[in-house]
């Protein structure tokens, strides 16, 4: 039976894919794997069962990705399968941050109990208008799942798009509307946008990168949204950009004590993903890819370990070994099986930056005394019998 817990509520129709007789959702810190969605778990205490861990989203800055690597521990994400809640949550806030929804709606909420209030909501609209934004320029930065389909909403909306993104995919690519206009360096979009939305993920390349040398470069009067994370801007530089008018809205899902304070911000509980669809979509995703690594060794969306697979596994046992991208692990491996005459049937070797892992499918079972021989191979740093 496999231990499996979940640091933030996951969608049942993600938990009811684990069979009770293989699986059991415990409280329990000693799991085989573990299931979050913004947990942080930076400070967590990574028992030695672990496994893996199934981020139910796209974001995995709440996760110590190279501590998991190094204790063999699998992490895998949901590419995509909340893209479309967060979409339409960005099409939302570019209409908030345009025209002034939330001033108008409290204002009359405040007037509630006054009498003449249609008279009164004649006289006091105008204070609350705001700009279309057909015909505007977007400037989209990050062309990833999100990003790619902001940038053909807001197109469809009659927008001229202005995407950027050095490293988008060529799925990403192709998925473009050839609308979507490229633009080769952050300057052109800093330059040219009316509205700014950013869809990249939090590392270091990017926090902070929304700053007052980028505001410097904008447009007076620009509008940005943020529903990628909050490190993303200089939350001080935003306040003074703010104040001397160069920008005139920000829209924020991740709001801290200094935005949620801050005049013309527009302050969002982290509400980007929050919608039953999206919910479901991530915890069935990520279910299915931990399902998948616990009983076949295979990995599907890793942020930390190549991707890899041997498929069902057929034969009499498979290994599956994670360990450092250094020269001769295989060699050592398949020199050790030989010698302990086991054959092996098929096999595959990956790698992701750092990081490697081979499955291994043998013709007989595998000893716990050769088990432990290849635990002790300088740069192994898992060895599971999936069979
Ligand atoms: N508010 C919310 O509830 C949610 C927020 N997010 C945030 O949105 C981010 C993006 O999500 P997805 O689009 O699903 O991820 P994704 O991985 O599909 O796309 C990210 C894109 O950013 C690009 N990129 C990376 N560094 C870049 C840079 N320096 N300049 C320009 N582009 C760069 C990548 O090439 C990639 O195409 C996540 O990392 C997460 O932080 C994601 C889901 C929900
Ligand atoms: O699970 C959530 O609600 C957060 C979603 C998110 O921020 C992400 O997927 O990166």
């Amino acid at each position: 039976m496999q231990k499996i817990s979940c640091l933030n509520p996951i969608s049942k129709l993600g938990l009811e894919l684990l069979e009770q007789d293989k699986y059991q959702v415990v409280e329990e810190n000693d799991v085989d794997a573990l299931l979050v969605r913004s947990f942080k778990m930076h400070d967590y205490e990574m028992p030695s069962t672990l496994k893996a861990i199934g981020r139910a989203g796209a974001g995995v800055n709440n996760i110590p990705l190279e501590k998991c690597a190094e204790k063999g521990i699998v992490v895998f994400n949901t590419p995509g399968a909340n893209a479309n809640g967060v979409k339409e949550l960005v099409l939302a806030s570019l209409l908030m941050s345009s025209r002034d929804l939330l001033g108008g709606v409290n204002w009359v909420k405040s007037i509630a109990e006054e009498s003449d209030i249609p008279q009164k909501v004649e006289k006091n609209k105008k204070q609350f208008a705001g700009p279309e934004i057909m015909g505007k320029k977007i400037g989209v930065i990050g062309l990833g799942a999100i990003g790619a389909m902001v940038a053909n909403a807001a197109s469809a909306l009659g927008m001229e798009v202005l995407g950027y993104d050095p490293f988008i995919s060529v799925e990403g690519a192709w998925g473009l509307s050839t609308e979507v206009k490229r633009a080769v360096s952050l300057d052109e979009i800093y330059t040219q946008a009316d509205y700014i939305s950013i869809h990249v993920p939090a590392i270091d390349a990017t926090k902070g990168m929304l700053n007052c040398e980028a505001f410097d470069k904008m447009k007076e009067g620009v509008r940005i949204i943020n529903l990628s994370r909050g490190e993303l801007v200089n939350d001080d530089d935003m306040e003074i950009a703010i104040k001397n008018g160069k920008v005139a809205q920000y829209v924020t899902d991740f709001p801290n004590e200094k935005v949620a304070a801050m005049d013309n911000v527009i302050t969002i509980p982290h509400l980007g993903a929050s919608t039953p669809e999206s919910e479901d979509n991530c915890a069935i995703m990520a279910v299915l890819q931990i399902k998948d690594y616990l009983e076949n060794g295979n990995i599907t969306n890793s942020v930390n370990y190549p991707q890899c697979s041997l498929g069902i596994c057929q034969a009499p046992a498979r290994l599956a070994i994670n360990h450092q991208n250094v020269t001769n692990m295989v060699g050592q491996i398949t020199t050790l099986l030989a010698n302990n005459n086991i054959n092996i049937i098929d096999m595959v070797n990956k790698s992701k930056d750092k990081w490697a892992y081979t499955l291994i499918d043998l013709e007989s079972d595998i000893t716990d005394d050769t088990v432990k021989k290849l635990e002790s191979i300088e740069g192994i740093v898992k060895v599971r019998v999936i069979k």
